[in-house]
């Protein structure tokens, strides 16, 4: 198991308001798996990736992040464990407008301050798996859509990361593309890596073990008909 919630949960206070993000939830996210996180705007979705990637903390309850107990963990230690343990890839695809496709996937491993010649040998390994050594000397504004996408999927696992969480990774794309960054994110779970994928669009129930669904916060299991996901 990669990942786990223990009745946690997550509030929001502003002013003299609390808002639940997220009520109390236990879930699972085991190696080699493809978790959907799918359901309406403002439901939960990002505050849930929010957590498993270690980018905020339970209000209530634990996370278990590789076995590290998420609120035993400073800020650094959190910073930690996400460069090494968790690859990130976003709706926009954040990447890095002055840096051709082949610097942003170095991007991480520089700072992880690694060798030259390592840096180098893993950029074009990563490249290679989603078959884009060919533009590794574009900008990102020169590559398509779907192009960039593969990009920042190369620099999501670049530092060989157990849990990659996607944010919308298919909203910007086309259907083929679509399908492209798709099977590529199916194709880590081959390696034993775990994905998890917040999303609107029920296409990408074919590509998935198992999905939920956050509905006012609170998250439930879906079962594995197309019918479950268009609700
Ligand atoms: N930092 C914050 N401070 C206060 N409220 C927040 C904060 N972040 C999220 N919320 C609230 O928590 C609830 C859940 O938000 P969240 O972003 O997780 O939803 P979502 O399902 O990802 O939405 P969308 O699909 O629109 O991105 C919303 O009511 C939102 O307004």
């Amino acid at each position: 198991m990669i990942a786990q919630l223990i009745n946690a949960n997550k509030l929001y206070r502003t002013g003299d308001q609390t808002i639940t993000a997220l009520s109390t939830t236990s879930l699972q996210l085991n190696e080699g798996e493809l978790l959907l996180i799918i359901g309406p705007s403002g439901s939960g979705k990002t505050t849930l990736l929010s957590l498993l990637g270690c980018l905020i903390n339970p209000t209530e309850g634990k996370l278990l992040i590789a076995h590290q107990d998420v609120n035993q963990l400073s800020a650094r230690e959190m910073a930690t464990l996400r460069l090494n343990t968790i690859g990130f890839v976003f709706q926009q695809f954040n990447l890095l407008a002055p840096l051709t496709a082949e610097q942003n996937v170095a991007f991480p491993l520089k700072m992880q301050r690694l060798p030259a010649a390592e840096i180098n040998r893993r950029t074009l390994e990563a490249l290679e798996k989603v078959r884009m050594t060919h533009r590794r000397k574009n900008l990102p504004r020169t590559l398509s859509g779907g192009e960039q996408q593969r990009i920042a999927i190369a620099r999501a696992l670049v530092t060989d990361p157990k849990l990659v969480l996607c944010d919308e990774p298919t909203a910007s794309l086309d259907k083929d593309s679509l399908d492209v960054v798709m099977e590529e994110l199916k194709n880590l779970t081959l390696t034993g890596k775990s994905v998890a994928v917040v999303t609107h669009d029920p296409r990408l129930q074919r590509y998935a073990d198992r999905a939920v669904q956050v509905k006012n916060g609170v998250v439930s299991q879906l079962g594995n008909q197309p019918a479950d996901l268009m609700d």
